[in-house]
């Protein structure tokens, strides 16, 4: 038996397709265009690519895209500057500081002074903390893409065993609440964690989100889990996931593949998150449904 391939390129695309409509008839009943403002500090040119490709997609969907470039050696008061202003701008509904910032700017303050409600990333103290006592938040784009895939493929989470390799603030973290939220059996493991393969092998699920190369092999995984690829390792191979893809679809029940596994969701629920902090900006209902 061969897993399924989890399309994440096509369900992206989906949910682009959905999140137009929403938008062209916020448009028509309210007068109001969502706006998301991308703020790129530097030359880096996988940032560089990134951030071309979202701002594309926003106007797509019918939003309007700010695109907001300082130069590498811009100070940390400029961009805090910067950041004020989108905080205090009615049109700006969401604001995204691609990550990784110059290494003189503190990363952790700029994140910060986003205004909480505008923090489509969900990187923000306040919606992290949020997220965590399950309280409405803007959830990290990443694991919010996760997320629904997992819930297209397998309904309901409740109980299932859920196991994420990875413990960085902006997936593992962020990706343990959110499928502790959906009432799995959590567990976090990361490069301490002890006979790793062994704890692996007990998931219904695998979210692998460590960044090392095709590392989670075929016998780790139970036969039948859900397996979730959210590497993007650049080799000499060309792009692969954290997941060795054709080891584990020969065991597995279903996994993504890289690329077109995760990546699109991740700019689809940057989306997402935008319309809905446009909509609760104007006292309107969530449009997405997820209970987040
Ligand atoms: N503030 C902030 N928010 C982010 O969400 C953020 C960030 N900084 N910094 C960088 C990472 C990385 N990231 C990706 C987005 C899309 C793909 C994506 O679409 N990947 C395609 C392939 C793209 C390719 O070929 O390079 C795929 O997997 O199919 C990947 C990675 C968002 N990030």
């Amino acid at each position: 038996m061969v897993a399924t391939r989890i399309d994440g390129k096509a369900f992206a695309a989906k949910l682009r397709d959905r999140i137009a409509g929403q938008v062209a008839a916020l448009k028509d009943e309210h007068g109001i265009t969502p706006g998301l403002a991308v703020v790129l500090v530097g030359e880096d040119p996988a940032s560089q690519v990134y951030v071309a490709s979202k701002g594309k997609q926003t106007k797509a969907a019918g939003m309007n895209s700010y695109e907001h470039r300082l130069p590498d050696d811009a100070s940390q008061a400029e961009l805090l500057a910067l950041i004020g202003r989108l905080n205090a701008d009615p049109a700006v509904h969401g604001i995204l500081v691609q990550l990784p910032l110059p290494k003189h700017i503190d990363e952790a303050e700029v994140i910060n002074a986003i205004a909480v409600k505008k923090d489509v990333d969900g990187f923000t103290t306040a919606n992290t903390g949020r997220l965590a006592t399950g309280q409405k938040a803007m959830v990290p784009c990443t694991p919010l893409g996760c997320l629904m895939l997992l819930r297209d493929q397998l309904g309901d989470l409740s109980g299932k065993d859920a196991v994420v390799i990875g413990r960085s603030n902006i997936v593992g973290k962020p990706m343990a609440a959110l499928l502790l939220a959906d009432s799995a059996t959590v567990t976090v493991a990361h490069s301490r964690t002890k006979d790793l393969s062994d704890v692996v092998r007990r998931a219904d699920i695998v979210v692998a989100a460590v960044g090392r190369p095709q590392m989670v092999k075929g016998d780790w995984i139970k036969p039948g889990a859900t397996v979730i690829d959210v590497g993007i390792n650049r080799t000499d191979s060309g792009l692969v996931g954290d997941v060795d893809y054709d080891g584990v679809a020969a065991v597995a029940g279903a996994v993504t593949p890289v690329p077109g596994g995760v990546g699109p969701m991740t700019i689809a629920c940057l989306l997402a998150n935008t319309l809905t902090a446009c909509c609760r900006a104007n006292g309107l209902p969530d449009p997405q449904g997820l209970g987040l």
